[in-house]
């Protein structure tokens, strides 16, 4: 289970489980997939068993086949011996990978299988009780790491090595030298003025873009000052990304949705990046507390295609659970700023009665991406809306050759034409409304709606303004189709074309 590392660990006392000090059982013992596994008392005879009749078996991957097995030893020594007969032909064109014995890397999901009620074996990737395995704990996180695994456990794709070892390093040189004109971003929490723990800027593609994006757009409530130009290497590790990114979605898609077709209200259209956010971690203390990005101007279900450079950090995620579950308040009575986009703060120094959402945050687990330098990782369509992401400051980090502490990461995105804040639904106060999508009550979970931001706003106060959003199937906002019968669309310029 080398790929998939509990950190916090819980300390059990039950005389049931036999004191296995810290070796790897203690670890297996403790997993959170443990709760899922019928007869607890009796894993560790269950393992020993496994163990004795497979003596090159690791415990921890003892523990793993046995959980996807149902607790089942027959189950489990049956796809070990399929597992080592398939090893030892020749011709085998499976990976020696896949056979839990062995070590560091392995995909969870490759080996782990799911056993129906007529005692068939299929891959657990394929069976019903997928994600349901895979909630975390309180305080607990679940360290991801190969590909498989972040695909199947949650709504990222990630690409290791993805641009030629001399075109990252060429742009994380040009964005070191960029990060020079970064600035915190401000934004206000409950009753405070709060400032980013971490730095950056948002990069345009054209000049009419960046009067447009100081002067219109807002970002967290207000308008930005600190927008840049796209710079070359940017541009040109954009087409890069385009095409990774528009690969990855149809790769989801097929393997991911329902019927293998997009989400409601995803665009069909190829996604192509106008805009990139560039944030910048300087040292192991710099973060971004949980947050999902703001959807005003990327629209319902939208893809961001995200490069990491520099110092490796933890991306770590977690479902946004529905609050009805909890608490029972009505969307359009929502006053509590939720943390949007890259203006969120780390929360620690707030209260406990200040910081609901962290506490829940808390009580579900999260999971831990490793990004290390030049990995691209692709937030695919179900993301924002039904999870939420943030960079863990860290303990202690192993600096880069070329960036020493600092972690550089691009966002590339795309901004909707259809959504340029001249069309964009002002509220009471004369201000741009920003797009959220309701998920606190069932009956309007996955509707989006149009919100007053002013109380994000430093010296703001909200007027309260609330309407639902209407969208087509392809996420189009309802004006779209009047402005294009009139043909007065607005076209944002790609990064790729606009040079
Ligand atoms: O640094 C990262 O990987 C994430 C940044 C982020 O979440 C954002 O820009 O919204
Ligand atoms: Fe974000």
């Amino acid at each position: 289970m080398d790929a998939f590392i509990l950190k916090k660990r819980r300390r059990r006392s039950s005389s049931s489980i036999p004191e296995t000090g810290e070796g790897p059982l203690a670890k297996a013992l403790d997993s959170p997939l443990q709760r899922d596994f019928p007869g607890e008392d009796s894993t560790d005879i269950k393992i020993a068993i496994l163990l004795s009749i497979f003596p090159e078996l690791k415990q921890e991957n003892a523990l793993d086949l046995l959980v996807s097995c149902d607790g089942s030893v027959e189950a489990a020594s049956e796809l070990l011996r399929s597992e080592s007969s398939k090893q030892r032909l020749p011709c085998s064109k499976r990976r020696a990978t896949t056979v839990p014995s062995l070590g560091a890397q392995t995909s969870l999901s490759s080996h782990v299988v799911h056993k129906a009620k007529d005692g068939s074996i299929t891959p657990f990737s394929a069976s019903p009780t997928r994600r349901k395995m895979l909630h975390t704990k309180k305080g607990q996180t679940l360290h991801l790491y190969s590909p498989d695994d972040i695909a199947a456990y949650t709504p990222c794709t990630i690409i290791h090595n993805f641009l030629p070892p001399e075109q990252a390093n060429a742009l994380l040189i040009e964005l070191l030298a960029e990060s020079r004109h970064f600035s915190r971003y401000e934004f206000q929490l409950f009753n405070r003025t709060v400032k980013s723990p971490h730095t950056g800027s948002l990069y345009v593609s054209t000049p009419e873009e960046h009067r447009q994006h100081t002067a219109e757009y807002r970002h967290g409530g207000t308008y930005q000052s600190n927008i840049r130009q796209a710079t070359p290497e940017l541009r040109s590790v954009s087409r890069k990304v385009q095409s990774a990114v528009n690969e990855a979605i149809q790769n989801r898609i097929r393997n991911f949705y329902p019927n293998g077709q997009k989400l409601r209200y995803q665009s069909p259209k190829e996604w192509h990046p106008n805009a990139a956010f560039v944030n910048c971690y300087d040292g192991p203390a710099e973060n971004v507390g949980y947050h999902s990005d703001d959807l005003t101007y990327l629209g319902p279900h939208p893809v961001i295609g995200s490069l990491s450079l520099g110092v490796e950090r933890e991306f770590r995620v977690r479902r946004s659970m529905p609050r009805d579950v909890e608490e029972d308040d009505d969307d359009s009575n929502h006053t509590q700023p939720v943390a949007q986009g890259p203006e969120v703060s780390s929360v620690k120094s707030l209260s406990q009665s200040q910081k609901p959402s962290v506490a829940r945050a808390d009580a579900q687990g999260q999971i831990s991406i490793h990004l290390p330098h030049n990995s691209l990782l692709v937030m695919h369509a179900e993301m924002q809306e039904e999870w939420k992401h943030s960079i863990a400051p860290a303990q202690t980090i192993s600096p880069h050759p070329i960036a020493g502490n600092r972690r550089i990461n691009v966002t590339y995105r795309w901004y909707r034409d259809t959504l340029h804040p001249r069309d964009t639904p002002r509220c009471r106060c004369g201000e741009h409304a920003i797009l959220r999508c309701a998920h606190r009550k069932q009956e309007t979970r996955g509707r989006y709606m149009w919100m007053c931001h002013a109380g994000s706003t430093p010296g703001k106060e909200s007027c309260s303004f609330f309407q639902w959003a209407e969208f087509d199937d392809d996420g189009n906002p309802v004006w779209a189709h009047k402005q294009q019968q009139e043909k007065n669309a607005i076209t944002l310029a790609n990064f790729n074309s606009s040079q």
